[in-house]
């Protein structure tokens, strides 16, 4: 009898750190072995094909309630999209719900994660930081969830400074790692009442009403907090450089500050929002489409590591649920879909600007892996982690168009961008859950991952 369950032969492993020819044993759902003629009855034959580990999304917001409306994917549709792009975990954001506690949005969202068909984690996105809800965090820490999030804006969700600190502080005494939301609340009410006033109500006026000096004021002060409350800190969806220019200038006096951003800020911009029509409301996203000039920039800051992640911030929404602000941009609910494309995106354009494959592994799954307390169990090729696996044709075109995706929303926002290469199969914990761009795995077979303290990168 064999050793292993399963071995993939003949593919090219690449990690963030290597990339080398060799064999694969699977046994249990983990990596038992890697080595060169490994022998087994059940081969998957990767000749041709890159072995990748399987993607982790940081940021997504499965059936999430957004402006009287819930996002469409939910956590079986938005699972197996993420799965049959090459994604094999992702971490969302579970909410406190109005009047309610931690404990309450765990459960409300672990009753809606039960339905994942690949393997998830949660964050809590505090709302009310009141005495309670702070004394919450070493519990939920103890739970497996080591990460809290923050909105500086949004009313149903946004905390102010003082509450902000009061979460930084205990997060930091507990080893949580907070993320947050930056933008200037009162310049975006400020913006959005002349906007309306003056009677511009189309979407586009989404993107004027909260400009990008806007997300750079609110990112320099969640620094500042941070610095103040000696806290690590992970800023979510940067979408331009006046945030990660205060990103930069922080970690180069040292402090532990970290940035994520996501293919939409470094692949759309505010031309998108011109599209005829209502079409302009695909893109309505908080932070908004930025201008070109932003795109150059950010690749660099990923090459040069001061932005450490690439997640999508999925929040997919169908055009009639776009069209409840019609006749007023703030009704529109924001986000916009990516879970699907997000490695092809970044495995096919990272090259192009500069970034090695092993560095898109990294910003894709490694790094995410190790700042969400998951590594080296995911994110990386090691015997002893989880066998989350994609295998990789690099030669494989496809033109990104809705009909090819699976995300439950009526459009892409990457409609008609080329890649050169896509996943073709996709493991977790060892078992063919897509291949050829169909899901093949079991339903509701995702497990929720308990998750550890953050490493700082
Ligand atoms: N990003 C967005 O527009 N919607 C989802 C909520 C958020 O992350 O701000
Ligand atoms: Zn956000
Ligand atoms: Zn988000």
């Amino acid at each position: 009898m064999s050793k292993f369950d399963k071995v993939i032969k003949n593919g090219t492993i690449v990690t963030a750190s290597d990339t080398y020819k060799g064999d694969l044993g699977i046994k249990d759902g983990i990596i038992a072995e890697i080595g060169q003629n490994l022998e087994c009855d059940t081969v998957i034959d990767a000749a041709g094909k890159l072995i990748i580990p399987g993607g982790i999304d940081a940021h997504t917001h499965l059936d999430m309630p957004f402006g009287g409306t819930f996002s469409s994917d939910d956590f079986e549709s938005g699972s197996k999209a993420a799965a049959i792009g090459g994604t094999t975990s992702f971490i969302d954001y579970s909410i406190q719900p109005a009047g309610g506690t931690l404990a309450d949005a765990v459960k409300i969202w672990k009753e809606k994660g039960a339905k994942s068909c690949v393997d998830y984690g949660l964050h809590v996105a505090i709302t009310k930081a009141d005495e309670n809800a702070l004394a919450e965090i070493p519990t939920m820490v103890k739970e497996g969830i080591t990460s809290f999030k923050v909105f500086m804006v949004y009313d149903a969700m946004r905390v102010n400074d003082a509450a902000f600190m009061n979460i930084l502080e205990k997060s930091k005494e507990h080893g949580a790692l907070v993320g947050v939301h930056c933008e200037n609340y009162h310049v975006i009410n400020h913006r959005t009442k002349q906007l309306l006033e003056a009677g511009k109500t189309e979407p586009k006026y989404h993107a004027v009403s909260r400009p990008a000096t806007c997300e750079g004021e609110a990112a320099n002060r969640a620094i500042t907090l941070a610095k103040l409350t000696n806290a690590p800190l992970y800023i979510v969806h940067n979408s331009c450089e006046e945030s990660i220019s205060r990103v930069k200038e922080a970690r180069e006096a040292g402090l532990p500050i970290m940035g994520e951003t996501c293919p939409q800020y470094v692949m759309l911009s505010e031309d998108n929002y011109d599209e005829p029509g209502f079409n302009g409301a695909k893109y309505v996203m908080s932070p908004p489409l930025r201008s070109k000039k932003n795109w150059d920039y950010i690749w660099q800051q990923l090459k040069d590591g001061v932005i450490q992640t690439v997640a999508t911030d999925h929040c997919p929404f169908f055009m009639k649920q776009k069209e409840l602000g019609k006749d007023d941009f703030t009704k529109i609910p924001n986000g916009g879909p990516g879970i699907e494309t997000r490695m092809a995106i970044m495995l096919s354009e990272g090259p192009k600007h500069g970034l090695s494959l092993n560095k898109v592994v990294e910003v894709t799954s490694t790094n995410v892996a190790k700042i969400f307390g998951m590594y080296p169990k995911k994110g990386t090729i090691a015997v002893g982690s989880d066998a989350d696996l994609v295998l990789y044709d690099a030669n494989k075109e496809v033109t990104i168009t809705k009909d090819v995706l699976h995300e439950n929303v009526d459009y892409t926002a990457f409609e008609g961008v080329k890649v050169s290469g896509y996943p073709v199969m996709t493991l977790s914990r060892g078992d063919v859950v897509a291949k050829d761009g169909e899901y093949i795995g079991e339903s509701n077979r995702g497990q929720f991952i308990k998750r550890g303290k953050s490493i700082v990168l």
